[in-house]
């Protein structure tokens, strides 16, 4: 049996991206895992990859986790701590106040619930798109309230922990709040941006790089479950995005008029701004540490890219991340490869001895 903390069996009710990819990092570590669904093919499609097993009469799960869209989590939740009487239940849905408030009113027995929240995700839903490690390294929030604490709720942490991801304690206000900021308003950005996208002819798509798909990825998500997540956290989304509108104001005035005095430093106000708050987004793990990237050309044929990375293996470098930038038809792709500061100079030398051409290094 693999080294793991979760001592319960878990049942996940849910079988999309949320529940298979738990279920799926789970029945790894040798996890008895049911997966159930209103939907009969989700179910069977989440077991058929091996994110755990039928329901089975008997079955007497010590830990339930309710991975459905945010509307129905409350009555699921209710539902399921109703039917297995000793089990803890828990929830993945993206806002916590509003799940919380609905089962405080339909008088469930908060005991044994603790809300949660992945910081991880994918733009696209369903079994098709899990992944065992989709949580490994994210913060995982543990949605605080009065009526359990956190140390009842110890199985929900360690299923955190063994999914490799790192639990965060937030009561569920805060958990909202901060959300809005760095969650909620961000998909509304994405999305408005990516929309402006529609009027563009066809030549200025052509042109896309890496900074568009950069800040566009998550406009691809599903606008369903998306509506329902803003719905649930609108004023705290709003108090975001009101100030967030009267800078968009500024910029605009500020480029109305050019060359009128104070304009330049209005601009110039506004990004150094945003060097300010994107330097305090924390790196990988949730550290505040920075790395150093190294961009490689890599040719475009089979095979180059493996042979990239084994060769940073062999050179005893660990690599933090790995991004890929690919234009069609290009026949080189850029490597950008993310490593401590300590082991840039050490890898550009390294790779360059090996005959690979480096785009650039900086810290
Ligand atoms: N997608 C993300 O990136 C992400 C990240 C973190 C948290 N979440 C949260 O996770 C939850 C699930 O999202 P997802 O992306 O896995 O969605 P998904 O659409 O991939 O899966 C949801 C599943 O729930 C099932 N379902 C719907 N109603 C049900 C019901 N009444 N009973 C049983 N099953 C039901 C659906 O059939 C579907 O298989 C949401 O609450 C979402 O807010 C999503
Ligand atoms: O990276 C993605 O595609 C996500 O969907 C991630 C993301 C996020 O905003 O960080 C989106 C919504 C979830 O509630 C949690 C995670």
């Amino acid at each position: 049996m693999t080294d793991r903390r979760l001592a319960e069996d878990v049942r996940i009710v849910g079988s999309g991206l949320l529940g298979t990819s738990i279920g799926l990092g789970l029945a790894a570590r040798g996890v008895d895992v049911v997966m159930d669904d209103v939907s009969p093919s989700a179910r069977r499609l989440a077991v058929d990859y091996g994110a755990g097993r039928e329901p089975a009469a008997g079955d007497a799960p010590g830990l339930i986790v309710v991975c459905v869209p945010p509307d129905v989590t409350a009555s699921i939740v209710a539902r399921e701590l109703a039917a297995y009487p000793d089990a803890l239940v828990t929830d993945v849905a993206s806002v916590k106040a509003a799940p919380l408030a609905e089962l405080r009113a339909m008088g469930a027995d908060l005991g044994r619930y603790l809300g949660t929240h992945p910081m991880a995700g994918r733009e696209r839903g369903g079994a098709i798109s899990a992944r065992a490690d989709l949580f490994v390294g994210r913060p995982w929030v543990l949605a605080g309230h009065d009526d359990i604490s956190y140390r009842r709720a110890g199985a929900i942490e360690d299923m955190i922990l063994d999914l490799g991801a790192v639990p965060i304690e937030l009561d569920v206000e805060r958990h909202d709040r901060s959300v809005a900021l760095v969650s909620h308003v961000p998909q509304v950005v994405s999305s408005l941006l990516a929309a402006r996208l529609s009027e563009g002819d066809g030549a200025a798509l052509q042109l896309a790089g890496q900074g568009l798909r950069d800040v566009t990825r998550v406009a691809g998500s599903d606008p369903a479950l998306w509506v329902q997540i803003l719905g649930a956290n609108a004023p705290a989304v709003v108090d975001v995005l009101r100030p967030l509108r009267d800078d968009l104001e500024r910029v605009i005035a500020a480029l109305d008029a050019p060359e009128a005095p104070g304009s330049r430093r209005a601009i110039a106000d506004a990004l150094a701004a945003g060097n300010t708050g994107v330097a305090r987004i924390p790196g990988k793990h949730g550290q505040d540490r920075r790395f150093s990237q190294i961009v490689v050309m890599v040719d475009d044929t089979p095979g180059e890219l493996a042979r990239l990375l084994t060769e940073i293996g062999e050179a005893g470098v660990n690599m933090e991340d790995l991004r890929l930038e690919h234009s069609p038809g290009a026949q080189i792709g850029l490597a950008e490869i993310s490593v401590v500061p300590e082991a840039e100079q050490r890898l550009v030398a390294e790779l360059e001895e090996r005959g690979w051409t480096i785009a650039g290094a900086f810290a």
